[in-house]
């Protein structure tokens, strides 16, 4: 844009503010629920679903008291999950993808079958790289992610048929082509923007999803079993949170209205890409980097602590007044996706010789809390979320940070599927429609000439 045009848009920017301010005593006024809570904190129920659960607290006598968190996919705790296939030595996210979407475990053959489908449905339609990824490259990967899912639509033959067989096979291609449409959109990133080499791996008809990922990634296509294990494990651990987040609500809300799978996906990665959702886990390696800077002594609690309330502040950080990773709108003694993170991360700064950086980042997690008390004045009880220690595993595996956030999407998207086919073919369904209070005057239309 010219200069001319970005200073009339700066005086633009004056006139909006004097034209749009919203009182803030309004809220309390009209008694809006700001983002969809309750007055105690929590969220506003929305809907029934029975893919995914989150405990975080428990209320008595209308009281709300922390308690350590629990997850649960169609009944069944996250835990018990992961121990059940590690202990079985399986790999374990095409099982969870069957269970969200099916409601039940698979016997061993609909597992068979079902890892087969995703395995034979992972190559990406004809020409859709060339056409759709290199063609108009994005220097953000999810960017590129929720566009090229948009674009699935073009090459699918049936795109808007809500039965619940069309679904179910919509979901399993996306299942199975999203991390490859990671994989690309991150070679074309590099190679566009980076002035690097343009490498594109095709998926290996037998590995599994997590083997796929680290294959198609890498340009020697080499990883390890217990690499490939681990990532698994994250996958599991990041393909479902309810129907409330941010990025399945929004896939609610779209899929609500009746409209196809492809854009409400592809509007839930765009949610999931926010800093204050899953692009957190980017978002807290950058803040990581700016402590690791700023901080002489990384044993010291009173230098970690005064950073941290500088970040507060907003003088240090990205200006956001926000410590990634720390915080969550459910949990409140714990997120047990943090918990096993950390473990994860804890053993493999062992063995990489990475302890004092493990050690860095747990005392951001053992510190925040007090600083947002002494800072903010802030009561709630804060705990470490899912995001605070799994850019620091993924580090250790040598996966660059640009893929912290699709990794995510590539698991979460059988999360969304789920509660996408929940919302379309539930009797109850209606189109998601709150009220906005407008509290503008009304006033007459002024012609032309007589505006000043
Ligand atoms: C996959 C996921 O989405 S996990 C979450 C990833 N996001 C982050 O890590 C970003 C940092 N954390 C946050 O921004 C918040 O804790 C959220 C978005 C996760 C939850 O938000 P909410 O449910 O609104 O939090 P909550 O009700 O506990 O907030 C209370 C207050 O504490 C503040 N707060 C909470 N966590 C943080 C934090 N990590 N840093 C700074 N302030 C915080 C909130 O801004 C809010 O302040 P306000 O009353 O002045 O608006
Ligand atoms: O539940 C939430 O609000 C956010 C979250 O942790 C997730 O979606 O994984």
């Amino acid at each position: 844009m010219s200069d001319t045009s970005m200073d009339f848009i700066e005086s633009l920017c004056g006139e909006y503010r004097r034209n749009n301010h919203i009182d803030p005593e309004y809220y309390e006024r009209w008694g809006v629920k700001r983002g969809l809570r309750n007055a105690d904190g929590t969220g506003v129920l929305a809907g029934v679903t029975q893919i995914g659960n989150v405990l975080g607290y428990y209320v008595q006598d209308g009281e709300r008291y922390p308690m350590d968190g629990q997850l649960i996919y169609q009944g069944i705790d996250v835990r018990e999950l992961i121990d059940g296939f590690m202990t079985e030595g399986r790999f374990g996210f095409e099982e969870t993808a069957y269970l969200l979407l099916l409601g039940r475990l698979p016997t061993r053959e609909q597992l068979d079958q079902f890892r087969q489908m995703i395995s034979d449905h992972q190559a990406l339609p004809p020409m859709f790289t060339e056409d759709v990824i290199l063609r108009v490259p994005s220097p953000d990967v999810m960017n590129k992610l929720s566009r090229s899912i948009l674009s699935l639509y073009s090459y699918d033959p049936n795109p808007d048929d809500l039965s619940l067989s069309n679904q179910l096979r919509q979901s399993v291609e996306l299942i199975a082509r999203v991390p490859v449409i990671v994989a690309h959109a991150f070679a074309a990133k590099r190679h566009y923007y980076n002035d690097e080499s343009l490498y594109l791996h095709r998926p290996q008809p037998g590995l599994g999803l997590a083997e796929n990922f680290l294959y198609s990634v890498r340009h020697d296509n080499r990883y390890t079993q217990q690499e490939a294990r681990l990532l698994d494990l994250c996958l599991v651990l990041h393909a479902e949170h309810g129907g409330g987040n941010n990025s399945a609500f929004s896939c609610r809300v779209l899929s609500s209205s009746g409209t196809d799978i492809y854009s409400a996906i592809s509007a839930s990665v765009g949610a999931l890409k926010g800093p204050r959702h899953g692009g957190a886990n980017k978002k807290v390696m950058e803040m990581f980097g700016y402590l690791k800077e700023g901080v002489n002594d990384w044993k010291d609690d009173d230098e970690i602590a005064a950073f941290l309330a500088r970040i507060l502040r907003r003088e240090a950080g990205d200006g956001s007044g926000l410590i990634y990773g720390m915080g969550h709108a459910i949990y409140t003694l714990s997120d047990p996706r943090a918990v096993l993170l950390k473990r994860f991360a804890r053993e493999l700064a062992e063995t990489k010789g990475m302890m004092d950086q493990f050690q860095l980042l747990e005392s951001v997690e053992r510190l925040t809390p007090q600083v947002l008390r002494s800072v903010r004045g802030e009561k709630k009880v804060v705990c470490a979320n899912v995001d605070l220690y799994s850019g620091l595993v993924y580090q250790m595996m040598g996966i660059p940070m640009e893929l912290y956030t699709p990794l995510f999407a590539a698991a979460r998207v059988a999360g969304w599927c789920a509660h996408r086919i929940e919302e379309v073919t539930s009797p109850a369904n209606r189109i998601i429609r709150p009220a906005y209070k407008a509290v503008a005057p009304l006033r007459p239309f002024v012609p032309l000439a007589q505006r000043v």
